[in-house]
């Protein structure tokens, strides 16, 4: 059902309203391998609930991140510029974009972790073991998801989730702050449409990401040609958003899902989001395993490693629709 449809000088929008699927992992009743696959195949996202994520490792972990963004400019400045690491405030990746917020980007190894806890909290040790509680708990829902995708489409579940648990694995972690907006008319920006944009349109570079958020609107999927789903989210699920590395890996079969965050203009409340974005060691080639390349159908991507991929995301705007640049003729 089209609910509202917005008009801009650049293209139409329709915003949808949708039953996004929710998979209960408890439900060992319930073919979930099969429902995990059937919304990577639509959608290239999904939310879970009873995950096994405690709830005290999500709260803590959020309640921190507040804890962050409530200083002063000048104190979140010193964990240094995202480039690509660290502070960001409005000013997303090296290449020009931008949007209504502000963030902290990590790396999600030990050394990282310590090092950026001593300059983000007075209490270093205390908030380092809680970032790695974090991403920890997290990555061990990634690599079960994974495993339940591998299961569902018939391959070894190592043959993914190694590429999550190998010492030199490359994930992220991402905590967004987006304030409320009261001055839409001093926003910068807007990029094209009527509602300034949180986080502009773009697929994920890796496999796979898992984001919470603290129950604030604004998230979006696009299930393309100008059509935009808002995603509800209840602060005790995760969305699973399947990234570009999972499309080639299935040569297309799952779709790494565009999305986009609207600015906070419809609420009092900050909306905080944490993302973990699995991605594997630098040095790996991605490609789609001969197991799952169905009969008459070849390769639609050439073999790249995810360093040659990450160099060329990082080159390109956000929007970017990458993969194309990999596209077999
Ligand atoms: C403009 C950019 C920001 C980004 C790197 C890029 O050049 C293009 C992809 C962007 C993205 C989107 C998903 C994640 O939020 C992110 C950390 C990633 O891996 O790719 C961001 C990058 C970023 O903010 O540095
Ligand atoms: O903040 C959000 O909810 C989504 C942001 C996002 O898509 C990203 O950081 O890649
Ligand atoms: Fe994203």
């Amino acid at each position: 059902m089209v609910v509202a449809t917005q008009m801009s000088p650049i293209r139409t929008e329709k915003i949808r309203e949708i039953k996004i699927p929710t998979i209960d992992l408890s439900d060992k009743e319930s073919k979930v391998s099969k429902l995990i696959v059937e919304a990577c195949e639509e959608y290239g996202f999904f939310k879970v609930i009873n995950h096994g994520v405690p709830h005290h490792i999500i709260k803590t972990m959020e309640d921190e991140s507040f804890d962050f963004f409530h200083k002063t400019l000048p104190e979140k400045q010193r964990v240094g510029s995202a480039n690509p690491f660290g502070y960001g405030n409005k000013n997303i990746g090296l290449s020009g974009d931008t949007g209504e917020l502000e963030y902290l980007l990590l790396q999600t190894n030990q050394k990282a972790i310590d090092h950026n806890s001593k300059l983000i909290s007075n209490t270093p040790s205390t908030f380092s073991s809680i970032i790695s509680g974090y991403v920890e708990a997290v990555r061990g829902l990634a690599c079960e998801i994974l495993g339940l995708m591998a299961n569902g489409i018939g391959v070894p579940p190592s043959l993914f989730v190694t590429l999550l648990t190998d010492h030199d694995s490359d994930s992220l972690f991402r905590l967004n702050h987006y304030p409320p907006v009261t001055d839409t008319s001093s926003s910068s920006s807007f990029h094209g449409g009527n509602t300034p944009i949180g986080f502009g349109d773009h697929s994920d570079p890796q496999i796979l990401t898992l984001l919470t958020s603290n129950g604030v609107p604004g998230l979006q999927i696009s299930l393309g040609n100008g059509v935009w789903v808002p995603v509800n989210l209840d602060p005790q699920a995760f969305c699973v958003i399947v990234g570009d590395l999972l499309q080639v890996m299935t040569n297309g079969r799952f779709k790494s899902v565009r999305h986009r965050v609207m600015a906070n203009i419809s609420s009092r409340e900050r909306r905080l989001s944490m993302l973990f974005f699995g991605g594997p060691p630098p040095q790996t080639t991605i490609t789609c395993p001969p197991q799952l390349l169905k009969p008459n159908k070849s390769p639609l991507y050439k073999p790249f490693t995810w360093a040659d991929y990450k160099s060329h995301t990082y080159a390109h705007r956000l929007g970017e629709t990458r993969l194309d640049h990999f596209k077999l003729p």
